[in-house]
């Protein structure tokens, strides 16, 4: 908005006294704009005028309320008259219609309260800028004395759509949830489901990744179209094939002995690492090697006698993307943490600095998620933090085996290192790029700061590169 004070002649006040009607009869029309009803104009014109007007301008209030005329008790200026405004008015106290300031900030922390949060408490408190969080506890006491109820998590998926990916098919998940309003997503790996022959053998049982969600009735009158659009079909959508789904059975299909459970990756978005292909972080590149450990085939061996002693599968499990920027941070005090960081100091005491914990993300809409899917039951998860395991579990699910997420440099680097079957040698074969989606391994001196700082600060279970990273 164009702030004119400089510009705001007695001209624009005369025009400003005229729109703030009504005016009510008086022989002193000096006092006319106090009493105003207050309307978008006036505020309009008023924040025009310079930005020492404030909001809180507008929550403060002759009482009873003259301000609003709908405001019980607000003076009715038909029974105005001249001869007893003065007497009026002098009954009227200048007060103000927000809580007292003491209450509001006990408001506002409250409201930051999240019971999923790992530090259990307080989910931000801004310290100033150079100040490492102290450890006053006084505001946690006050804050925790008064529970507030916390809805359970409730996840519903909007819509689904196959994505092609260099790695092969996916399909991409939009989740909405009662706690947040953010979009968070699962890119589901099940290329079983959708293929048009079956790839997985008649002897093998294995339950599709579906969305019990997405695949329910929304409504009496949702047509075959609707659910289609909206991605609740079976098989492979085309031209000439489409067939909606059913909700899902009460009961599950059994998953034969010998399958293992489906790989999970649960990863938080990260703008930088993802779409600019920052080499400040491995998230880019994680997320690519998720989407690729994920799809990669399975030898089931054979339990029976019948048949041969192993059999393959396609690869299956899931991304669940979560939309929690450096770390729960967002993307401004992650911007913010680099600079601390371009002087110096960490990724973890960076955020310290900026009054954020070293990690505050939340796990509750993943659980839900996986729920949803019905991961629940047995999941292994790749991931390197301890954290993400303890807080699975913390919702409910059962993670029966970590799989560690070696990055793609160091794996290249060391020849005790070269897992998942990433080395210098397939890499040649991957298309150039940073650590975008299909990009091939990056070395830096940021990533491995980085990377260095996730185990010795953040306790992630890697194998730390110690050598010289030019050798
Ligand atoms: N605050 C902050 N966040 C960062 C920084 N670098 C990356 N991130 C964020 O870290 C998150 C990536 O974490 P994940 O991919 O879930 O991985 P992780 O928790 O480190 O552990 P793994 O599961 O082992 O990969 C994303 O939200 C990034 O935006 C940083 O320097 N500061």
């Amino acid at each position: 908005m164009h702030h004119a004070t400089d510009t705001f002649s007695p001209a624009d006040a005369a025009l400003l006294d005229l729109l703030t009607a009504p005016v009510p009869p008086t022989s002193n029309p000096k006092f006319s704009r106090r009493d105003a009803a207050l309307d978008p104009l006036l505020i309009a014109a008023a924040a025009a005028s310079g930005p020492h007007i404030t909001r809180n301008h507008y929550h403060h209030d002759f009482f009873p309320g003259v301000m609003l005329p709908q405001h019980e008790g607000s003076w009715d200026w038909t029974k105005w008259s001249p001869a007893d405004s003065k007497q009026q008015r002098r009954h009227l106290t200048y007060v103000s219609r927000q809580a007292p300031r003491r209450q509001r900030l006990q408001d506002t922390k409250e409201n930051e309260i999240d019971s999923g949060d790992k530090f259990g408490t307080l989910k931000k408190r801004r310290a100033s800028l150079g100040a490492a969080p102290t450890g006053d506890t006084s505001a946690i006491t006050r804050a925790t004395t008064k529970p507030i109820p916390v809805k359970p998590v409730d996840v519903k998926c909007m819509a689904r759509t196959r994505i092609p990916t260099p790695h092969g098919p996916a399909f991409l998940h939009l989740y909405h949830n009662n706690r947040d309003n953010k979009e968070h997503l699962a890119i589901v790996i099940d290329p079983a489901q959708y293929s048009e022959t079956s790839e997985t053998p008649a002897a093998v049982s294995i339950p599709a990744i579906r969305s019990k969600t997405l695949d329910a009735v929304w409504s009496d009158n949702e047509t075959e179209m609707d659910r289609i659009t909206r991605g609740a079909y079976v098989g492979k959508l085309s031209p000439t094939s489409r067939q909606a789904s059913t909700p899902a059975p009460a009961a599950p299909a059994e998953t034969s002995d010998g399958v293992p459970s489906p790989l999970i990756r649960i990863h938080s978005e990260c703008f930088t690492g993802e779409t600019v292909g920052s080499m400040r972080c491995d998230c880019g590149e994680q997320l690519d090697e998720a989407i690729r450990l994920i799809s990669q085939p399975i030898t089931v061996p054979s339990l029976s006698s019948s048949l041969p002693t192993s059999t393959t599968i396609p690869g299956r499990g899931a991304v669940i993307y979560l939309r929690q920027e450096g770390r729960g941070i967002g993307l401004l005090s992650k911007i913010r943490a680099y600079n601390l960081q371009d002087l110096g100091h960490d990724t973890v005491t960076a955020n310290l600095m900026l009054g954020h914990g070293a990690d505050e993300r939340g796990y509750e809409i993943a659980g839900a998620i996986l729920r949803d899917l019905g991961l629940d039951s047995g999941v292994r998860l790749l991931t390197n933090n301890p954290d993400k395991v303890e807080a699975l579990q913390k919702e409910g699910m059962r993670v029966v085996e970590r799989v560690g997420m070696v990055p793609r440099s160091w794996q290249g680097r060391n020849p005790n290192l070269v897992e998942n079957g990433w080395t210098d040698e397939n890499a040649v074969e991957r298309k150039a790029g940073a650590t975008l989606i299909g990009g091939n391994a990056v070395h830096g001196e940021d990533l491995d700061k980085y990377l260095r700082t996730k185990v010795v600060r953040m306790g992630h279970m890697l194998p730390l590169w110690m050598e010289d990273p030019e050798q």
